[in-house]
């Protein structure tokens, strides 16, 4: 059997690797340090080591007691950390969870090698704002390929938006609450907006997939093979949960009458961000079809007390703009 260790483990995306992991047969180590509930505890085949990433010697300790075949390196937010990481674990298969915020530069789609990356200067490289994100996440991916070139199997995988049970930044979360609630749901825009969201459990076999059989220094991209827009996210919200939902758009003007605006509304991006998966889909990966996808977050939403009210623009000023617009 098969021994990986993933960096992280216990909140979304590496929660779910865990399960792909076991899934096909593997030993799996997670490491992280014991902040979060450990949702394996138990399974004994789910090992715990406890630590924190940026010591390097408790990385080293972990990588020479658990000599992984496979490491998913999760939770990595500086390059620094990413260098660290293919040094220590420089014996095994190893994959850097980066992001599609890699990439500099607004192409349709975005693809591998060819969409120019985010450039980072030395004080982006250790900067722990959100607004260095994107650039700190592309040199973890030069990192890699520079690892690569050392001897390293080393790959990058660049999720899109992640949606899917356990997801704790709860931005699907506040649509669905929305649906859920609420017979008339504002949209900005015109409701054809397309960020590219990619199910969680699809991200967990792309980095599996990835770790077993991805060329060392590449990169490749995971999102859904069906894009929803906006409009249609909700309406296939209302379809899985058995509801009804009527999509009211409003542009800049009508949205002003309720003080909003469009970037007041979470998973709304002007620009559309759409990445090829064509690279990954060469691997053998799959995407699971959109309704099953949306049926199982909607039904974990529903078990959940997540309603994602951190993006809630406010129901008045909503109700503000629906009226207003009933007028026209
Ligand atoms: N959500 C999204 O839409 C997207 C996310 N990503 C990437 O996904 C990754 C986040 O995945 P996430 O779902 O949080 O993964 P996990 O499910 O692995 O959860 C985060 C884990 O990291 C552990 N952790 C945090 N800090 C440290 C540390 N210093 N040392 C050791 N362990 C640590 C946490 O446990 P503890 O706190 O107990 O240590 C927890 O186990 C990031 O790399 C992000 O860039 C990329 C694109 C999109
Ligand atoms: C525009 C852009 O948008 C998306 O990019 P993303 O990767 O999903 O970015 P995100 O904001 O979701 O960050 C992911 C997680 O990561 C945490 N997070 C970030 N920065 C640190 C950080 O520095 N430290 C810690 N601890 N957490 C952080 C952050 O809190 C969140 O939980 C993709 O569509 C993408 O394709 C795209 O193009």
């Amino acid at each position: 059997m098969d021994t990986a260790l993933i960096v992280g483990g216990t909140r979304f995306i590496g929660r779910h690797t865990v399960r792909e992991l076991l899934d096909h047969e593997y030993e799996v180590t997670i490491f992280n340090r014991g902040n979060h509930e450990n949702p394996f505890a138990g399974n004994d085949r789910v090992t715990h080591v406890e630590g924190d990433r940026n010591d390097e010697t408790a990385l080293e300790t972990a990588a020479v007691s658990v000599d992984p075949d496979l490491v998913i390196d999760c939770i990595a937010y500086y390059p620094e950390q990413v260098r660290a990481a293919t040094e220590v674990f420089a014996d095994a298969r190893y994959v850097y969870v980066s992001s599609g915020s890699s990439y500099g530069v607004e192409h349709v789609p975005k693809r591998e090698g060819e969409t120019p990356l985010e450039a980072c200067t030395p004080e982006q490289a250790t900067d722990d704002s959100p607004a260095t994100y994107g650039a700190r996440k592309a040199e973890g991916d030069r990192a890699v390929f520079e690892a690569a070139e050392r001897g390293v199997e080393a790959m990058a995988v660049r999720p899109c938006i992640v949606y899917g049970p356990y997801d704790y930044t709860e931005r699907l979360d506040y649509w669905i609450d929305r649906v859920l609630n609420h017979d008339r749901v504002v949209v900005p825009g015109d409701g054809q907006h397309l960020w590219h969201r990619v199910y969680v459990g699809d991200v967990a076999s792309a980095l599996r997939i990835v770790g077993e059989s991805g060329t060392a220094g590449e990169a490749y991209n995971v999102g859904d093979r069906q894009l929803l827009t906006l409009e249609e996210t909700l309406e296939t919200i209302a379809e899985v949960a058995k509801t009804e939902v009527e999509v009211v758009t409003a542009g800049e003007r009508e949205l002003a009458t309720g003080g909003l605006s469009p970037d007041d509304f979470t998973l709304y991006r002007e620009y559309p961000h759409v990445m090829s998966t064509a690279k990954l889909s060469d691997l053998g990966w799959e995407s699971t079809p959109i309704g099953e996808t949306m049926a199982r977050t909607v039904a974990e939403h529903e078990e959940s007390d997540r309603d994602g009210a951190e993006y809630d623009p406010g129901r008045e000023a909503e109700e503000r703009v629906l009226g207003v617009l009933d007028t026209l």
